[in-house]
């Protein structure tokens, strides 16, 4: 197998100058992965003095304290009967120019250019597995539960890291010390190790606190995605940090999901680290995730 890559320069056509063995299913491809963000710090530090830590802080306090079992259950069921709007994926892409994320440390730009960035980033190393790119574009659609048309939520319910309810929260989850205030931290029910689950009960049957990707994956299993696990796997999960970088929670997890982790642990790179402040021409890409979009969705969406 051999990868040629330029510098991975977003923007830059760089599909021409990959030259690739077919059959071989999984390149580690050319992305560089960088040393710093748009503001001059390392990565996902929560700590550092920045011009967002504060705020970010501010996010995870409101977000530790309310997310419970009991506000888990009704969002799900409430969002799980996608009554509320009828559009296509790429009008979704497009509704997320409005969005702008307060829980994150790396990123202020519109979510557009994120999901751009993501997908861009994959297609460049993995050009064979489309599925993976059309994940990338899609993975944060659910923002739009932040949008006045479905139902505005407040940030704390949208966005962040994720982490399991019904089971004591692990100590690696950013801003731990936040959890003392939730209501479920005192309650024996939900304050052990297992909680309300058992050994290797499989992902699919753990609440995940409420946001983007629980919402998202609903949307795309109920609309009948023709992606494979490993993509509804993402979408899901792709905030569970505590999984995916500490290696936590995993005596939840069933043989399914350890396959599935893998990928998920390639995609993570694509995701945190194509952040920045370069643009991507949107229209210049459009067709090709038009041609995706038309391959593993319907041409309208229940959300
Ligand atoms: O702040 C970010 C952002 O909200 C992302 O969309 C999410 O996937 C990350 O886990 C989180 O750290
Ligand atoms: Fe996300
Ligand atoms: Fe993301």
């Amino acid at each position: 197998m051999t990868i040629l890559i330029d510098q991975p320069e977003f923007g830059v056509e760089a599909e021409e100058k990959i030259s690739i063995d077919e059959n071989e299913l999984v390149l580690d491809g050319g992305f560089v992965v960088p040393e710093i963000n748009a503001f001059g710090h390392t990565f996902r530090d929560y700590d550092v003095e920045s011009e967002r830590r504060e705020g970010v802080e501010e996010f995870y306090r409101t977000n530790h304290i309310n997310q419970t079992y009991d506000f888990v259950k009704r969002m799900r069921g409430e969002y799980g009967k996608l009554n509320r709007v009828e559009m296509s994926i790429w009008e979704c892409c497009e509704l997320l120019n409005n969005v702008v994320d307060e829980s994150d440390p790396d990123l202020d730009e519109p979510q557009i250019e994120h999901l751009l960035q993501t997908a861009e980033a994959i297609r460049r190393d993995y050009p064979n597995e489309d599925w993976l790119h059309l994940t990338g574009l899609i993975h944060d659609l659910g923002k739009v539960l932040l949008l006045p048309s479905f139902g505005e939520l407040p940030q704390w319910a949208v966005v962040g890291d994720t982490f399991p309810v019904g089971c004591a929260f692990n100590e690696s989850i950013v801003h731990h010390k936040y959890f003392e205030e939730n209501p479920d931290y005192n309650n024996p029910t939900y304050n052990t190790k297992y909680g309300v689950y058992s050994e290797g009960c499989g992902l699919n049957n753990v609440m995940m606190s409420w946001g983007h990707d629980d919402y998202m994956y609903l949307v795309a299993l109920e609309n009948k995605t023709t992606l494979p696990s490993a993509g509804l796997f993402i979408i899901r999960y792709h905030s569970f940090y505590a999984l995916h970088r500490s290696g936590a929670y995993k005596h939840l997890m069933n043989d399914e999901d350890f396959e599935n982790l893998k990928w998920l642990q390639i995609f993570n790179k694509y995701d945190l680290y194509s952040k920045s402040k370069v643009r991507i021409d949107v229209e210049k890409v459009k067709p090709y995730y038009l041609s995706l979009i038309e391959k593993y969705f319907p041409a309208k969406l229940r959300w």
